[in-house]
Formats: C-alpha cells, sequence, structure tokens
C-alpha cells in the first residue's frame, strides 16, 4: 500500500495561553483532496501552517516524505507548497512574476518555468492579465493567482488555504476541479475550507473544534 505522502502525529500548537492544537492527527496519502474544517480560530491555518513547516509544534511531529519537517526549509524540501490565507503575493510584480519567482527559487529550470507559469495562469482563467501588477487585480484575481503559483509548483503536497473564499460560484468549480485534478495526479492536497461546496468536493474531511480533531 506503499506509504502517506503527510503524516502527522499528536500535534499541539499553543500561542501563549491559547492551545491552537491539541493532539491532532493527519495522515494524507497520494491521490487524496483533504478538506480542514471547522469555525474561526478552530486551528485550521495553524495546522496548514505546521505541514508548511512556518509553525512549530510544541509537541508531536510532521513527516513528509519521509522527511521529519523541523521548519521552512525542510518543508520546501519535502516539495510542500501553500496557498496561503491573504494570498501573499507581492502587489508591486506582475500575475506572471508571482508565479515565476517561486519556480526560479525552487530550482525550476529558467528555460521551461514561464511556460509552467503562463499556463498555471491560463487554467485559472487569467490569461487576459500576465502582466498586470497584482494591486491592479480584483481580490477574486488575486486569489487566483495564489492558487495558480501553488499550482506551477507542482510538489507531492499542495496545501490551500481558504482558496475559494473571494471567488464567485463559476472559479471556485474552476479552482475546486483543479485541486481534484492535483490530487488525481498522485498529489495530497490539504484544503481548509469554510465553503460547505469546498467540503463537499473533498475525498475527506477533517473537522476541528477548538484545535482537536472530532469525527466529521
Ligand atoms: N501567531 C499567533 N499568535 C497568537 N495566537 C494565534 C496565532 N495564530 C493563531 N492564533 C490563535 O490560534 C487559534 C487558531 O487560529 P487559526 O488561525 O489556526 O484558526 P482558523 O481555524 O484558521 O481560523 P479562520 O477560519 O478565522 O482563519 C486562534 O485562537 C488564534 O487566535
Amino acid at each position: 500500500m506503499g506509504e502517506p505522502v503527510v503524516r502527522c502525529t499528536g500535534v499541539v500548537v499553543r500561542f501563549g495561553a491559547t492551545t491552537a492544537l491539541d493532539g491532532v492527527d493527519l495522515v494524507v496519502w497520494p491521490g487524496e483532496l483533504v478538506a480542514v474544517t471547522g469555525h474561526s480560530g478552530a486551528g485550521k491555518t495553524t495546522l496548514l501552517g505546521v505541514l508548511a513547516g512556518l509553525v512549530r509544534p510544541a509537541e508531536g511531529e510532521v513527516v513528509v516524505g519521509g522527511v521529519r519537517v523541523t521548519g521552512l526549509a525542510a518543508a520546501v524540501g519535502a516539495g510542500v507548497s501553500l496557498v496561503p490565507q491573504g494570498n501573499g503575493l507581492a502587489a508591486v510584480l506582475t500575475a506572471r512574476e508571482n508565479v515565476l519567482v517561486p519556480l526560479l527559487a525552487r530550482g525550476v529550470d529558467a528555460g521551461a518555468a514561464p511556460a509552467r507559469a503562463t499556463a498555471a495562469l491560463d487554467a485559472v482563467g487569467l490569461g487576459e492579465v500576465h502582466d498586470h501588477l497584482v494591486e491592479e487585480l480584483s481580490g477574486g484575481q488575486q486569489q487566483r493567482v495564489a492558487v495558480a503559483r501553488g499550482l506551477a509548483l507542482a510538489g507531492p503536497v499542495l496545501l490551500a488555504d481558504e482558496p475559494t473564499s473571494e471567488l464567485d460560484h463559476t472559479n471556485r468549480e474552476v479552482v475546486l476541479r483543479l485541486l481534484r485534478a492535483r490530487a488525481d495526479g498522485g498529489a495530497a492536497v490539504v484544503m481548509a475550507t469554510h465553503d460547505p461546496e469546498a467540503a463537499a468536493a473533498a475525498d475527506r474531511v477533517l473537522h476541528l473544534d477548538d484545535g482537536v480533531a472530532v469525527p466529521g
């Protein structure tokens, strides 16, 4: 049966007196799209942060592709990419540059990277605005640039934090279809969401309640 891509065991995260995650276990296999749901403040972003090596747990461990994730460098090395909440785009770069720069930073061949960036932007329906500055784009367009950036990285683990929150129905379906396709291609995809339609598109739901995983 092979190995899961992501194995998260007994993860506890505390921010001062707040316990954001309280012993969370999560296993994700290649080909799975998992939705993480829960009320605002339940710990969804924190969990994705732990998987992305951005948040260090007080207890427990995360293993991705057989590598223990001890920080950002380990997560990047294991091929984790994150579509962050708030998109994390550089406003003064173009849509295309926002997708291209991380590809080059991760060592994608400079000859191949531009076509990959273009294809990812086309896939999310942004063919017309490749060369527009991000600050000139609408919130929904910016969100799709962030999704394109995550998709273009094409690693074995794609994390997406509320990737459809700014989108209309049509674009939400486009993004969900792309995440589904990425999982069908063998990646492990983990998506935090408040959107019941997005959760319904997942193979499985991990529901968090005040940092505790509860049966969905
Ligand atoms: N950097 C931080 N410093 C202090 N507390 C934090 C920090 N990040 C998160 N928290 C707290 O941890 C808890 C979980 O927050 P988290 O952002 O993971 O929730 P969430 O489920 O993603 O919420 P939302 O749906 O609103 O994005 C909250 O109580 C939050 O206030």
